[in-house]
């Protein structure tokens, strides 16, 4: 048995559960992976220079045991996330030492402490076998999964499944991740695969469009309300390009920043009028390393009000961290908001807080989404109310290239990676739907 009899069983119209769950499992299966000999092997240099096509492999790797409440699932497609480029780069730590951690706290958790890890915090496939006790899912159940990886055994985190003390990101704080022929998961990680969407597209919203309904939308973060000033910091990338359609799609105000006419031009085209580029305005918030320049914070300030009409800002969605903070926290209105995910510059972050506790601002830190948020984001792309931002798609092999592409910044949106699928724009249901929502769907595709 192969992954191929797995592919040739999705790809036939007349496959049942039935014969997904009389497939027999195939011995091993090939994953993007990152080696625990190899953390040091970028030791000395900058960031900018660590390269995740050097620290990516694609193994051939043997199938791990399925344990209760898990599911095995034959992966069409997965995405490339900062946090894989996190791990390639082996900062700001190696994830060998979560998979440790992890294997320390039980038996079946062992599993994850392995001398490679296969990352990838999403995907878009097929149920092949669950575990014991799972009865929401079946094999042949066409599924999408969020990368929130919880054991709830303490009542912490009962309201809000993020709050778990053994809160973990699957495929970063996991092992046995989305970038890969197979993947293992928890089954309470699985959704209903959107019927609209191939399966690129499908695998490319979740984790990043559940970080940004948590961030922005959700009571658990700012609680964005209609009319609100919304600065959205990378409003073309990853998370931003959510942030941006949940602005616009609840009747917020955004103000999108990105770094070039064309990221300005996508901005546009979701509907953003009010758009900075950091770029051309050439802003510089640090004098050097050390010194922040409040002038520079207050141009960025009277350029918002220029674009706002004189308003300033309710909601700030941060990531960039270090570089922009400061910025940030200033040009933020009286009693707004600005919630962190990220610190993709830096995570000592240095900021003027009489700006903050004069001004009765309010620093919200936000990470992932708990169980209902993802889920709730998830019905959000599956209703055509938000939808893919996938610009490029990578073949498996190629993994290290598309995690190079994000690392330097050079991609737009999401970049999608094809494991089983064998071409791009297989897996819709619904193409009535799909017909509805094409020029959305593709508005980031090849630019
Ligand atoms: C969904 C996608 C998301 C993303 O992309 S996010 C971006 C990527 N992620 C990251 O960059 C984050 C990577 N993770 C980290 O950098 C580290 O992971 C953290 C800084 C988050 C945590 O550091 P650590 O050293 O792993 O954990 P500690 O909590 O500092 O625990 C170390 C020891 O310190 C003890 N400790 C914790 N808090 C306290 C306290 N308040 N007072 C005294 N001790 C404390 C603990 O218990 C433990 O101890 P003991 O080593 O013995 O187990
Ligand atoms: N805690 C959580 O749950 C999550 C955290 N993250 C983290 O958030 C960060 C961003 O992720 P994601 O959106 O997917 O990444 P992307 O690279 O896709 O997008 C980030 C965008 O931010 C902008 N940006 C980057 N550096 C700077 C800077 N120095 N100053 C201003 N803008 C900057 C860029 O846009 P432009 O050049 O156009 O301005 C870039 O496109 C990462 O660090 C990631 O690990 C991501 C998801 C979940």
């Amino acid at each position: 048995m192969t992954v191929k009899d797995i592919l040739d069983a999705i790809q036939s119209p007349e496959s049942t559960s039935a014969d997904f769950a009389a497939l027999p499992l195939p011995e091993s299966y090939r994953a993007i992976t990152v080696h625990k000999d190899e953390t040091e092997m970028f030791a000395g240099l900058p960031t900018r220079d660590k390269d995740p096509r050097k620290s990516l492999h694609l193994d051939e790797v043997p199938l791990p045991e399925l344990g209760p409440g898990e599911a095995l699932v034959a992966v069409m497609a997965s995405s490339v996330n900062y946090n894989s480029v996190w791990t390639s780069i082996f900062e700001p730590l190696s994830t060998f030492g979560f998979l440790e951690r992890y294997g320390r706290t039980n038996e079946l958790a062992k599993r994850h402490d392995l001398p490679y890890h296969i990352i990838g915090s999403d995907l878009a496939g097929v149920v092949l076998r669950t575990g014991p006790g799972v009865n929401a899912w079946k094999p042949g159940d066409e599924v999408v999964a969020h990368c929130l990886s919880v054991e709830l055994e303490s009542s912490d985190g009962h309201n809000d499944t993020m709050l778990d003390p053994e809160q973990r990101i699957w495929g970063f704080e996991t092992n046995f991740g989305g970038l890969a022929e197979i993947a293992l998961v928890k089954s309470n990680q699985l959704m209903p695969k959107p019927d609209h969407l191939s399966w690129e597209e499908a695998a490319a919203p979740g984790l990043v469009n559940s970080t940004a309904y948590r961030q922005l939308v959700s009571r658990n973060g700012a609680g964005m309300k209609q009319g609100d000033n919304v600065l959205i910091w990378g409003a073309s990338g990853g998370l931003g390009s959510y942030a941006t359609q949940f602005a616009l799609a609840g009747g917020a105000n955004p103000i999108c920043v990105v770094s070039s006419p064309q990221k300005a031009e996508i901005c546009r085209s979701m509907g953003a009028e009010a758009i900075i580029d950091r770029n051309a305005e050439g802003y510089k918030f640090w004098k050097d390393e050390r010194t922040q320049d409040p002038k520079e914070w207050k141009r960025f300030g009277k350029r918002i009000r220029e674009l706002t009409g004189g308003e300033d800002i309710d909601i700030v969605f941060e990531h960039p961290g270090r570089e922009t903070f400061g910025a940030s926290v200033y040009v933020t209105r009286k009693g707004g908001t600005i919630t962190t995910c990220a610190s993709t510059s830096g995570y000592l972050h240095e900021y003027d807080n009489r700006y903050l506790w004069m001004s009765l601002k309010r620093i919200i830190g936000s990470h992932f989404a708990n169980y209902r948020e993802a889920w709730e984001a998830n019905r959000l792309i599956a209703k055509g109310k938000i939808h893919p931002t996938l610009s490029k798609v990578y073949s498996l092999e190629d993994t290290g290239q598309a995690a190079h592409d994000v690392h330097r910044n050079v991609h737009q949106g999401k970049v999608g990676v094809l494991c089983l699928a064998p071409e791009e724009g297989l897996g819709v249901r619904d193409h009535e739907m799909r017909a509805k929502h094409l020029d959305a769907i593709n508005r980031f595709r090849n630019i």
